[in-house]
């Protein structure tokens, strides 16, 4: 078999699609995206498809080493989140022509379900207890919010009490009935990190995440020195080589990775065994659409230190397009009781719905995240 073409679609609500055909009529997709950044990432597809166009889709792992290895310059968001969905599209041509799910050629399921996490509030947590209330009607009680809104350096009391009030009000609303991590978004400098996880102790969040920018990642043991509630973090780490540090640091006990951008599932499996070695549990990051979540979902199946799943419905971000409405076979990603359970599709287990993916990849909109600033004017982490 040879692959023939490689065709990208951008797509609402901040998605891209990677379609892979191949010589014997069978087409791989994939999910290659930097939300915010779609239009570079399309680029690098289209750049790297030389290396593609003409290879055996088999050989997914020569490929991902000439794609990481062949340019000199290798690694960062752009380039491994190109290298990611074409990694997802060849997993998925490779179990379509052996006629197996991907996690079955990983050494099959290693649980029965994991547990779906859902995120409430948007970027400034609001309505965050009806939120709660909503989802945990459809069988979910674990959740993530924004830990805070912008965060100077050093900044009041009353931002702190602020952030606290929102996390102390679920606490009051729903005891322990519910569980609940806290994303500081990368918004808090390790100055203040260390006031809002001291004041944040009480009310046990399952995990705070992003405590520091990645950029920051020595912080993560000197915070997880002072805290007992567990630090997360992941989704700006790019491969092994920039989660090994974290590993040597320590501090991070919930590794994020995501299955768009840290090179695909090829990656992504090698950094959950990392993990796993340094007893490390593993929860993917996935904001994005159905081939991600798919994606994530492989690796979860076949990772004993996988604990939970983000996945985007109802995320703030799903304007214009919701989580699976590029989806033919809905029905096999149903959420049954807070947990997702696995498809027995060959391949990622997506039937993509092409004629809606090409209608509406023509008014696919160029997402941007805000610019926040802060009191005095200057940019703020948003
Ligand atoms: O935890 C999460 O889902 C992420 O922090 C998410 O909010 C960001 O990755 C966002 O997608 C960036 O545009
Ligand atoms: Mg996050």
């Amino acid at each position: 078999m040879k692959i023939t073409k490689l065709t990208t679609y951008r797509l609402p609500p901040r998605w891209m699609f990677l379609k892979v055909e191949t010589d014997e009529g069978i087409t791989g997709w994939g999910e290659p995206v930097i939300e915010g950044r779609a239009r570079s990432v399309e680029a690098a597809v289209h750049e790297l498809s030389e290396y593609v166009v003409g290879k055996d889709p088999a050989r997914i792992n020569d490929i991902w080493q000439v794609l990481y290895r062949g340019g000199f310059y290798r690694g960062g968001p752009i380039l491994m989140s190109a290298i990611a969905g074409i990694d997802q599209a060849l997993w998925d041509i490779k179990g379509k022509a052996l006629g197996a799910p991907v996690y079955q050629l990983l050494g099959g399921l290693v649980r029965d379900r994991i547990k779906a996490y859902s995120w409430v509030g948007g970027d400034r947590p609001a309505e965050v207890i009806d939120g709660i209330r909503m989802l945990q009607q459809i069988g979910f009680d674990t959740f993530k919010l924004n830990g805070c809104e912008e965060m100077g350096t050093i900044d009041t009391s009353r931002k702190v009490d602020a952030a606290v009030a929102v996390v102390a009000e679920i606490r009051e609303a729903f005891g322990d009935s519910i569980e609940f991590g806290l994303d500081f978004h990368g918004r808090v400098a390790a100055p203040m990190a260390k006031v809002l996880i001291h004041e944040l102790e009480p009310f046990r969040p399952l995990f705070i995440e992003e405590p520091v920018l990645a950029e920051q990642s020595e912080h993560y043991a000197r915070l997880a020195a002072q805290t007992h509630i567990p630090l997360a973090a992941g989704e700006r780490m790019f491969s092994r080589f920039d989660f090994k540090r974290v590993f040597a640091e320590g501090g991070i006990s919930i590794l994020q990775p995501d299955l768009s951008h840290a090179g695909g599932i090829t990656e992504c499996v090698k950094i959950a065994g990392m993990a796993e070695a340094y007893d490390v549990a593993l929860a993917p990051h996935c904001p994005l659409g159905p081939l991600a979540l798919a994606s994530c979902l492989a690796v979860d199946f076949v990772s004993r230190n996988a604990v939970f799943q983000e996945q985007s419905m109802g995320i703030h971000y799903n304007q214009g397009a919701e989580l699976f409405d590029y989806v033919l076979n809905k029905d096999d990603f149903k959420i049954d009781g807070g947990y997702f359970y696995p498809s027995d599709k060959p391949g990622l287990g997506v039937e993509v719905d092409e004629e809606l993916v090409i209608a509406r990849s023509k008014d696919a909109p160029d997402w941007r995240n805000p610019i926040w600033r802060l009191h005095d004017g200057t940019v703020a982490e948003w």
